[in-house]
């Protein structure tokens, strides 16, 4: 068995906050003394856009940030590379705080750090398919046999085999799309920033994207800060979700966690609508440490509710042992799993009489 260990964070935002207007740092006084987003607007004509936004962004995993239109997400996302220089607080890649950077270090962060699939695609219309998924390199100054490898390389790998001497608007958005992936593949660049990138396309290409980028972060590892304002593509994505409204973090945490325990009733209503039996898996739900004498049926840990539903066969008063690398680590009843999909009744482990103290 491998041992588990929790992922380095590879970029840390600490204390960010972003103030759109003639005079942030002004503004920047009334906001630390507590006046809100609508208040600022009101009495002082600035849009408080983010508020002292705290996200450690692990490596190789991909971090979800989501919220409704106006939440923040892009004036965060852009505060990555540095788009948008923050009003007060620290951006810090790799344990460095990228404000310190000069012009020359920021390109080099922009260009072989950071890679950036945007939502309209943003491809060159007149360059053909490979010179689009080649131009990171290009801009690089790689020689054009090599980046036109290295692209063609990436371009068979999100499934455009020959493809490559098309132009853009040949394609479907679809299409257009994993040439943009493709691209920030191409720039081999260990963080990729994802602004709405599934958005603009029709949900079966879109939940194909997003089967495609799953298995591609299986093998490559990417650290992804992937932006969106969906839920079910959220909780599909995320290893950790971070939820924003009116440019502050309402909760954030691993998605498992978040269902069970939303932070407030924001969140309750934000996932009300979801299918819980879809996206919650048994680890979340199992009691640990239950006694598991004459259990001998068994699930999957990452299995989801539906899986377990299915396997039960509708048997109401089925339990199962709960198995996770070749180990048993806890039990799972039908009645617990029921509980779990209605989210205001209190979980197994909570409702378990206490130990006398
Ligand atoms: N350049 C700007 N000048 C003034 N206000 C801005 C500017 N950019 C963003 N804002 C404001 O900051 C807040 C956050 O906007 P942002 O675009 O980041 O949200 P979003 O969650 O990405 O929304 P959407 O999904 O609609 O793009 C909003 O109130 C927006 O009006």
């Amino acid at each position: 068995m491998t041992e588990q260990k929790s992922p380095e964070t590879r970029v840390a935002l600490k204390h960010l906050y972003k103030i759109f207007g003639d005079d942030p740092e002004g503004a920047m006084e009334h906001v630390t003394q507590g006046l809100s987003k609508p208040e600022l607007l009101d009495q002082h004509n600035h849009v408080l856009g983010l508020s002292d936004i705290n996200i450690d962004i692990p490596d190789g995993k991909i971090t979800v940030i989501m919220g409704l239109s106006g939440s923040g997400k892009s004036t965060l996302i852009r505060h990555l590379n540095l788009l948008i220089r923050p009003t007060a607080g620290t951006v810090e890649v790799d344990g460095e705080n990228i404000l310190d950077f000069g012009e020359s270090r920021l390109r080099t962060l922009r260009q072989e750090t950071m890679s950036m699939v945007f939502q309209k695609f943003a491809l060159l219309p007149h360059r053909t398919v490979l010179e689009n998924a080649a131009m990171p390199l290009a801009v690089r100054g790689f020689a054009k046999d090599d980046r036109q490898a290295e692209a063609n390389k990436w371009l068979d790998r999100v499934g455009l085999q020959g493809q490559a001497n098309q132009h853009p608007n040949q394609l479907s958005g679809g299409m257009q799309q994993r040439v943009g992936l493709a691209r920030a593949l191409t720039s081999n660049a260990p963080i990729m920033l994802m602004d709405e990138a599934f958005s603009a396309l029709d949900p079966l290409i879109r939940t194909d994207m997003q089967n495609l980028l799953l298995e591609l972060q299986e093998e490559l590892h990417k650290t992804v800060v992937f932006i969106t304002h969906d839920l079910d593509e959220a909780l599909k994505l995320a290893d950790k979700l971070v939820i924003l409204k009116d440019g502050f973090i309402v909760q954030q945490g691993e998605p498992q966690k978040i269902l069970m325990k939303p932070a407030d009733a924001y969140v309750e209503e934000f996932i009300t609508d979801i299918n819980r039996a879809r996206v919650l898996r048994v680890r979340s739900v199992m009691r640990r440490d239950a006694d598991l004498e004459g259990v001998d049926d068994a699930v999957d840990a990452e299995a989801t509710l539906e899986d377990v539903i299915a396997q039960s066969r509708g048997d109401s008063s089925a339990c199962f042992k709960v198995v996770q690398d070749d180990r048993v680590v806890g039990r799972l009843d039908m009645t617990d799993l029921v509980r779990a999909l209605v989210p205001a009744i209190p979980t197994a482990e909570e409702d378990a009489p206490r130990p006398a103290a």
